[in-house]
């Protein structure tokens, strides 16, 4: 499988709409479902964001493509080659979607998970046909990231791991194909590194607005430009091992969620999506932020697609 044919995204929240966006123009017809009928009315504007986007980026349209949105999971899934879940991040919830997409799915189709990180095989424990099940975890915002890591769970088979990398090529992404374990790569890195972002804010060792100043250029910057394995040979393997040495035991190990971010969950403050979070946002702010970070990161992959690769 290359690009698909017919593709079914499930779940038109956050990340729904920019993966339906991009398949649609590498030439898939896209259904893109979700249970509730306001997100799914809402999802028109996403998507002529996503467009606008990618016309920005310079992503060439393949004829053919389109995006509709679909109530009827049924209907989203007819005839679909492959599906993409993109469901909220609940093993029970992702469990009941899966029984009932590969109730009615094509026998042949491959069904991708954007699980942030539950292991495929987790997912897959109820499934008549696991081997049908793989990881597709995109980046968000997924039409502007070109990374999608592929995580075969243990009873995936070896066809559709290798068809899935194959379209995740043709929509002119990276693969990076991985082993299972929970968060994946990309998020156990992620997460490692906002546990002790989150634990200085709670500390008070540094303010909210000068932790991500000092992260954005002092690791950032660099990091979008190399990797970690290559910034261990550009530092020093002996300035690692000196540094580590005294500094790994003072890191943070904490085993729960941040106190600071329960707090806030409990609040409803989610961040953009509810108009506060870390930062508070007045009206029309977070529109504006979103459009400023969406300018900074087509800035950096024109400028990061010319240099060599890490
Ligand atoms: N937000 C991110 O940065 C991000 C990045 C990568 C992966 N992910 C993962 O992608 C998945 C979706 O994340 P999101 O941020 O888009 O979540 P979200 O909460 O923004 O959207 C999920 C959508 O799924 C819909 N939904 C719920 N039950 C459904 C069902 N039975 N059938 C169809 N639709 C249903 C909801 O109405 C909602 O619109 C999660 O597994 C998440 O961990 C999120
Ligand atoms: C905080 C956070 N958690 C999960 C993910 C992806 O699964 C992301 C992301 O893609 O940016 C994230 O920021």
């Amino acid at each position: 499988m290359s690009v698909p044919t017919t593709t079914a995204v499930i779940g038109s929240g956050t990340m729904g709409p920019g993966i339906a966006a991009l398949m649609a123009r590498y030439g898939s017809t896209v259904r893109l479902n979700d249970v509730s009928a306001e997100v799914l009315e809402r999802a028109a504007g996403a998507l002529a964001i996503a467009e606008s986007v990618l016309d920005r980026l310079g992503v060439p349209t393949t004829p053919g493509g389109s995006v509709s949105c679909e109530a009827d999971l049924a209907a989203a899934l007819d005839g679909a080659d492959l599906v993409i879940e993109a469901v909220p991040e609940r093993l029970d919830l992702k469990r009941a979607v899966l029984a009932e997409i590969e109730a009615a799915v094509r026998d042949d189709a491959v069904i991708g998970t954007n699980t942030s990180g539950i292991p495929v095989s987790e997912l897959a424990a109820d499934m008549a046909h696991p081997e049908r099940l793989i990881g597709m975890h995109w980046s968000n915002p997924p039409h502007v990231i070109p990374m999608i890591e592929v995580i075969p769970g243990e009873r995936t088979a070896e066809g559709v791991r290798d068809a899935l990398v194959e379209t995740v090529r043709a929509i002119g992404y990276e693969a990076v194909v991985e082993k299972e374990v929970p968060g994946f790569v990309e998020n156990r890195i992620l997460y490692a590194i906002l546990r002790e972002c989150l634990s200085l804010v709670e500390q008070g060792v540094v303010s909210r607005q000068d932790l991500d100043t000092c992260v954005k250029w002092g690791i950032g910057y660099k990091l979008a430009v190399i990797g970690p394995m290559r910034l261990l040979d550009m530092a020093g393997l002996d300035i690692y091992e000196s540094v580590a040495g005294y500094l790994n035991r003072e890191l943070s190990t904490e085993a729960g969620v941040s106190p600071l971010v329960t707090e806030m969950t409990g609040q409803r403050k989610l961040g953009m999506k509810t108009g506060g979070g870390m930062y508070a946002y007045g009206e029309g702010d977070v529109a504006a932020k979103r459009a400023d970070i969406i300018a900074g990161l087509i800035t950096v992959r024109r400028a990061l697609s010319d240099t060599t690769p890490v």
